[in-house]
C-alpha cells in the first residue's frame, strides 16, 4: 500500500481539471470569480475522484486485461480500501457542498449517485453509458453556473450541450478502442453490437453536432476572439473524429489517435471557453 498508489487510483490530473473545469462554469456564468466559488473546485475534484476509484473497484476485470498498471488490477491498493477511499471521497465532496447553494448541493448527490450507477450497472449498458458519462463531463459547467442560481445554470446550457456531444463521440470511440477487454470483462458496448465503423460513423455525426453548436451565437462571453478560437478547435475536433470514420477495427481506432487528438480539442476548447469569459 502506497500513498502514491493512492493518489494515482484517482486520476488526479482529470480530477483536478474537473475541479477548474467548474470555476469556468463559474466565470462563464457570471464573468467573475469569489473567493466561495474556489468551493466549487473542490467538491467536483472530490466527486470526480471517487467515481473514479469506484470505476476502477468494479472495472478490477476488464483493467487486468486493458490497464494491468493501474493501481487496484496492479495489486497496490485492496478492492476494499478502494472502496472505503471512494466512499469518503464522495462523502467528503458532499459533505462540502453543503456549504454552496441547495442547486449545487442537488447536483453534487445526484452526480454522486450516477457516478456509483455508472461503475456498477450503466457502463455496461451500450450508449446510456456514454450517455452519463457526457452528462457528468457536460454537468461541470452546470455546477458551476448553478453557483449563481438557477439563471447561472441556464447561462451555461449550450456550453453543456457542446460538451455532451464531443464527449459522447470520444466515450464511442474510445469503446470502439476497448471492444477485446470489455467483452472479455463481460461489457456490451455500441461497437461490439453494431460495429467499429457504425460507431465511428455516429461518433463522427456527434462530434458534427457539437461543431455546430459551439457556433451559434450564445452568452456576453460570445465575441470575435471565440469566433477565431473555436473556430480551430473546431477544425482540430471534425479531424479527429474524422480518424474514427475510416475504422473496421479496435486496432484501427487506437492508431488512428482519433481519442487522444479528440482529447487535446476538447482541452483547447476549455482554454477558449476561459479566456472568452475574461476578456
Ligand atoms: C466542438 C467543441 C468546441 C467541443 C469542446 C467540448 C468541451 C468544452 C469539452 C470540455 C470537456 C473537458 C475537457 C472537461 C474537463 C473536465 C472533465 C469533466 C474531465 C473529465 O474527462 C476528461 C477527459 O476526457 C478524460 O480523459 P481520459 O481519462 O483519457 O478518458
Ligand atoms: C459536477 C460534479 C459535482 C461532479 C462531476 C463529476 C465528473 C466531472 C465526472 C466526469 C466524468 C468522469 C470522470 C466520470 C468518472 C467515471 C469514469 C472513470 C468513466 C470512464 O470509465 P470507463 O468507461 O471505465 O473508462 P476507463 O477505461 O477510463 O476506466
Ligand atoms: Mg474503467
Amino acid at each position: 500500500m502506497s500513498v502514491s498508489a493512492f493518489i494515482r487510483v484517482t486520476r488526479p490530473h482529470n480530477a483536478v481539471v474537473a475541479g477548474l473545469t467548474a470555476l469556468i462554469g463559474y466565470l462563464i456564468a457570471t464573468g467573475t470569480l469569489t473567493p466561495p466559488s474556489l468551493l466549487l473546485a473542490v467538491i467536483v475534484a472530490l466527486i470526480t475522484a471517487g467515481g473514479n476509484v469506484i470505476n476502477d473497484v468494479r472495472d478490477v476485470e476488464i483493467d487486468r486485461i486493458n490497464r494491468p498498471d493501474r493501481p487496484i488490477p496492479a495489486g497496490e491498493i485492496s478492492l476494499a480500501g478502494a472502496r472505503a477511499y471512494a466512499a469518503a471521497l464522495f462523502v467528503g465532496g458532499i459533505a462540502i457542498a453543503t456549504l454552496t447553494t441547495t442547486l449545487c448541493l442537488a447536483i453534487a448527490i445526484m452526480n454522486s449517485v450516477i457516478l456509483i450507477i455508472y461503475a456498477v450497472r450503466l457502463k455496461r449498458t451500450p450508449v446510456l453509458g456514454n450517455a452519463a458519462v457526457a452528462y457528468l463531463t457536460a454537468s461541470v459547467f452546470l455546477f458551476g453556473g448553478a453557483f449563481a442560481g438557477i439563471e447561472g445554470l441556464v447561462r451555461n446550457l449550450s456550453l453543456a450541450a457542446i460538451t455532451f456531444l464531443a464527449t459522447i463521440a470520444r466515450e464511442l470511440l474510445k469503446d470502439a478502442e476497448d471492444v477485446d477487454g470489455d467483452a472479455a470483462g463481460g461489457a456490451r458496448t455500441l461497437p461490439m453490437l453494431v460495429g467499429v465503423r457504425k460507431t465511428g460513423i455516429f461518433a463522427f455525426a456527434c462530434a458534427c453536432g457539437a461543431v455546430l453548436v459551439s457556433l451559434l451565437p450564445s452568452g456576453d462571453w460570445w465575441s470575435l476572439f471565440y469566433l477565431a478560437g473555436i473556430a480551430v478547435v473546431d477544425l482540430v475536433i471534425i479531424f479527429g473524429a474524422f480518424r474514427g470514420v475510416r475504422c473496421t477495427t479496435p486496432g484501427c481506432v487506437r492508431e488512428s489517435g482519433a481519442t487522444s487528438i479528440l482529447r487535446t480539442g476538447m482541452f483547447a476548447a476549455l482554454a477558449v471557453f476561459a479566456i472568452a469569459a475574461v476578456i
